[in-house]
C-alpha cells in the first residue's frame, strides 16, 4: 500500500512537472506573439493616422517618444513576466528535487519485503494487543506474533519506545500501530493482551515517578477493563522488583518481598505491586483471565544505549573505551536472561493455564563486578578501567530467580548463554555507534543525552 503511494506520489509529482513545464512554454510563446503585436499594432496605426489626418504631418515628437515608452513598458512587464516564471521553475524544480530525495528515503525505509509470516486460518488467527509493543521487550514479542501469522495492534505512546523497532511491519495487513497512552481508555477488539506498557529503567521510572505509577495503575486498570468488556485473556508484565531488596534467595514467587514503600524505586516496586493485586481482583469479581509473568534482568538488541541498565552501560562504555562505572563495589548480584528466551516464557505463559505470578528469567548469577570484567573480555582490544563509585539508594544486592514453576507448568528454561546473548548484543550496540559521527570529545552518551540543538 505504502509503495503503491509512493509510485503515485511520484508520477504526479513527474506529471505536474512537465504540466508546469508546457504552461510555461505557452505563456512565453504568447508572451512573444504579444510582443510581435506590441510592435505591429502602433505601426498600423499610424498608417491610419496617416490617412486620416493627411493634411497634418505626423508629429513624431509626441507620437514616437510615447510609443518608445510603451514599447519599453511592454518589454519590461515581459522581462517581469519571464523572471517571474522562471523564479517559479526553478522553486518548482527545487520542490520536485526535495520531494525526490524524500521518497528515495521513504523507499529506502519502506522494506522491499516483509519478514515471512505464517498463514493461519481464520479460526486459528487471534487479535492480540501488545501495549509497550514499539519497546525493548515487546518489539520482540510482536515479531514473534507476526510470523506465527496473528493480527498484531501495538499500542506505544514512545516514551521509552521507538517506531524504529517496529518499522520493518508498517504497511502489512496483519499490524497496526496506535500512538496512545495506555493512561487514558482504549477501545479496540482483542482476544488476547499482553501487558507490557511500562518504562522499566530505574533511571526512566525515577524520571517521572508519578507517571510511573499512573501508567502501572490506572493503566493497568484500562487494560484489565478492557480485558473485561471485549472478553480477552491478558498477560500483565510484572517485574522481580516486586521483591524488593529480598530476604531470601533466590526468590520463588511465594515470597512476598522486601520493598521500601516511600524510596526512589517503590514508585516502579509498588506500581507493579498493585498491578499484579489489580490483575488478580479483575480474575477473582470480573472473571477476567490473567496472567502474570515476573520478569527478571533482561538484556538484548533493541535496547536504547541510552537506557540506564547495567547491560547497556557496560557495553556501550566498553565499546568506546570509557571507564565502565560500578555503582557501590559491585558485590551486588544479578541474573541475566537474553531477550528471545523471555519472549518464548511470555507466550508459554500466556497459552498455559497457569494463572499465578510465574518467574521468567535466567537463573545464572553473577557479581556486578565479574560482569563489567565479562563484558570488557567480550569485547576486542577493550582499555576500559573498571571503578566503583556511589553506591545506589535502595539498591538489591542479591537477586536471582528460583524458575521451578516455570519448568513445572510452562516447561520453560532459557536457552542462550550470557556469552551468547551479549555476544549478540555487543555487535548490536557497535552497529549503533556506527550509525553517529562524533567529534573528538564526545561520546555516544553525551551526545544522546544532551538536548537537539535548534
Ligand atoms: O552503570 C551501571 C548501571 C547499573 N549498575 C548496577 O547494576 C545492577 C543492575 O542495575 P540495572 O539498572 O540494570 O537493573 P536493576 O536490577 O537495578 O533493575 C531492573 O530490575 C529488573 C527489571 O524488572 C527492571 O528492568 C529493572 O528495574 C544494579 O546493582 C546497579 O546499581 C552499575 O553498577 N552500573
Amino acid at each position: 500500500m505504502i509503495r503503491l503511494s509512493l509510485k503515485v506520489i511520484k508520477t504526479l509529482s513527474i506529471v505536474s512537472f512537465w504540466i508546469l513545464f508546457l504552461f510555461i512554454v505557452f505563456v512565453l510563446s504568447k508572451g512573444k506573439s504579444h510582443e510581435g503585436k506590441a510592435v505591429a499594432k502602433p505601426l498600423h496605426q499610424s498608417q491610419v493616422l496617416n490617412t486620416d489626418v493627411r493634411e497634418f504631418p505626423p508629429e513624431p515628437k509626441i507620437d514616437l517618444p510615447h510609443l518608445k515608452v510603451q514599447s519599453k513598458i511592454m518589454e519590461s512587464s515581459n522581462n517581469d513576466i519571464t523572471q517571474e516564471l522562471l523564479r517559479e521553475v526553478k522553486e518548482a524544480k527545487d520542490k520536485i528535487e526535495k520531494l525526490q530525495k524524500q521518497i528515495a528515503i521513504l523507499e529506502g525505509r519502506v522494506p522491499q519485503k516483509f519478514p515471512e509470516v505464517k498463514y493461519l486460518g481464520y479460526k486459528d488467527r487471534k487479535r492480540i494487543l501488545v501495549t509497550g509493543g514499539a519497546g525493548f521487550v515487546g518489539s520482540h514479542l510482536v515479531d514473534i506474533l507476526m510470523t506465527q501469522g496473528h493480527e498484531v495492534i501495538v499500542v506505544d505512546n514512545f516514551f521509552t519506545g521507538r517506531k524504529r523497532n517496529v518499522e520493518h511491519w508498517f504497511g502489512h495487513r496483519n499490524f497496526e500501530l496506535i500512538h496512545h497512552d495506555i493512561v487514558n481508555p482504549l477501545y479496540v477488539e482483542a482476544d488476547e493482551i499482553y501487558h507490557l506498557a511500562s518504562p522499566a529503567s530505574p533511571p526512566h521510572y525515577m524520571e517521572n515517578p508519578v507517571k510511573t505509577i499512573k501508567t502501572n495503575t490506572l493503566g493497568t486498570i484500562n487494560m484489565l477493563g478492557l480485558a473485561r468488556r471485549v472478553g480477552a485473556k491478558i498477560l500483565i508484565a510484572s517485574t522481580s522488583e516486586v521483591y524488593g531488596d529480598p530476604m531470601v534467595h533466590p526468590q520463588p514467587e511465594s515470597y512476598w518481598g522486601h520493598v521500601n514503600p516511600i524510596g526512589p524505586r517503590a514508585c516502579y516496586d509498588e506500581g507493579k505491586r498493585v498491578a499484579e493485586t489489580l490483575a488478580y481482583s479483575y480474575a477473582k469479581q470480573e472473571k477476567v483471565s490473567v496472567r502474570v509473568a515476573r520478569i527478571f534482568n533482561t538484556y538484548g538488541p533493541r535496547m536504547l544505549a541510552s537506557d540506564g541498565r547495567v547491560v547497556s552501560n557496560f557495553v556501550m562504555q566498553a565499546l568506546q573505551n570509557l571507564t565502565i562505572t560500578i555503582y557501590g563495589n559491585g558485590k551486588q548480584t544479578r541474573s541475566f536472561c537474553y531477550v528471545s528466551d523471555l519472549v518464548d516464557g511470555l507466550l508459554s505463559l500466556m497459552a498455559s493455564n497457569y494463572t499465578l505470578p510465574v518467574n521468567i528469567g535466567n537463573p545464572v548469577e553473577h557479581t556486578i563486578e565479574e560482569f563489567a570484567i565479562i563484558i570488557k573480555n567480550l569485547v576486542p582490544g577493550c582499555r576500559s578501567l573498571v571503578e566503583s563509585g556511589a553506591a545506589v539508594e535502595d539498591d538489591p544486592q542479591r537477586r536471582r530467580p528460583d524458575i521451578t514453576v516455570a519448568e513445572t507448568n510452562l516447561h520453560w528454561s532459557p536457552k542462550i548463554s550470557l556469552q551468547d546473548g551479549l555476544q549478540r548484543t555487543i555487535e548490536y550496540f557497535r552497529e549503533e555507534l556506527s550509525r553517529h559521527t562524533f567529534s573528538h570529545d564526545q561520546t555516544y552518551m553525551n551526545v544522546i543525552k544532551s538536548p537537539p540543538k535548534t
